[in-house]
């Protein structure tokens, strides 16, 4: 049954190298939600300029919902200039100010973060003032809260993180980002005691880390799951994150068990690594042929 799945947050173009192709966190999980049958509303924000008018044109096409984005005239619709010189570990440049910083209360969205089956967001979005007091507004009101991690330097702090997490129910981050986190709080390296760590801290249904290709782990209450990962020749690593979320919300809302989950939502990361940029459609049958390709695991 399709869940109804509001995404919180910056709504972008990704500049590569080749060419641009539309980004954006929140914006990239609601389009793969989309391809997997869910009910999605996206709450962002764009310009009435010539990115912000193909940015419609282009999720228009994608079938997504965009009665709750809202578009301005003052500030640009946003861009990212995304340097892929290491594929697996592609930087980004966040130009600022952009469109999604100003984000802005509406009654309709609350109401529809009030009764949403999942309220998906990240840490980016809270980098300016307006936006990050909305998304504040919208937290409390929401059953359940999906934290994608997301740190995109200089644009976060610890306190922020905190703040985040603390709204949490579901958190997902990558190794690096564990690793960053934990180390704020002296906890040993080993990835199942950082996380107990985090889901005793900030009170946790559920944390999920992603490993690259080395797969995914996953602790919910006392149970630890662990997903090998899969070899794949990497295009860019960019979405892969988001693809993965996606498939994993999609399963775990409509009560996949978690291992089950975790597997498609590997699957799905690996596949899009595979393509350039965030949301390429997924090709499901040759997904399954990435069993026959096992990664070594790292620990
Ligand atoms: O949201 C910030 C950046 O992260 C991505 O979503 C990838 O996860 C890019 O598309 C975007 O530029």
């Amino acid at each position: 049954m399709p869940k109804e799945i509001v995404c919180f947050g910056e709504m972008l173009w990704d500049l590569l190298p080749t060419g641009k192709v539309p980004g954006g966190a929140p914006m990239n999980v609601a389009i793969h939600l989309t391809y997997q049958g869910q009910k999605v509303r996206l709450i962002s924000r764009l310009c009435h300029d010539e990115l912000g008018r193909e940015l419609i044109l282009f999720l228009r096409e994608k079938g997504l919902d965009l009665a709750l984005v809202q578009v301005e005239q003052t500030h640009p619709t946003g861009t990212v200039v995304v340097n892929t010189a290491n594929k697996t570990e592609v930087q980004y440049s966040i130009v600022a100010p952009a469109a999604w910083d100003f984000i802005t209360y509406e009654p309709e969205a609350a109401q529809t973060v009030s009764r949403c089956d999942a309220f998906v967001f990240g840490s980016l979005a809270a980098r300016q003032e307006i936006t990050r007091q909305t998304l504040r507004q919208y937290l409390p009101l929401s059953n359940l809260n999906v934290l994608d991690v997301n740190l995109r330097p200089p644009f976060y702090s610890q306190e922020l993180l905190e703040d985040l997490l603390t709204q949490a129910h579901i958190a997902k981050m990558n190794h690096h980002e564990l690793a960053e986190i934990r180390g704020w709080y002296g906890v040993p390296v080993d990835a199942q005691e950082s996380m107990r760590f985090l889901v005793r801290r900030f009170g946790l249904d559920l944390l999920i880390v992603t490993r690259g290709e080395h797969g995914a782990l996953a602790l919910q209450g006392d149970q630890y799951f662990e997903q090998a990962g899969f070899t794949v020749d990497v295009a860019d690593t960019i979405g892969s994150g988001d693809a993965f979320l996606a498939t994993f919300l999609a399963l775990h809302l409509n009560n996949s068990p978690v291992p089950e989950a975790l597997k498609q939502a590997c699957r799905a990361g690996s596949w899009v690594a595979t393509k350039a940029g965030a949301t390429p459609i997924i090709d499901w049958d040759a997904l399954a042929a990435l069993d026959q390709n096992p990664a070594p695991d790292i620990e």
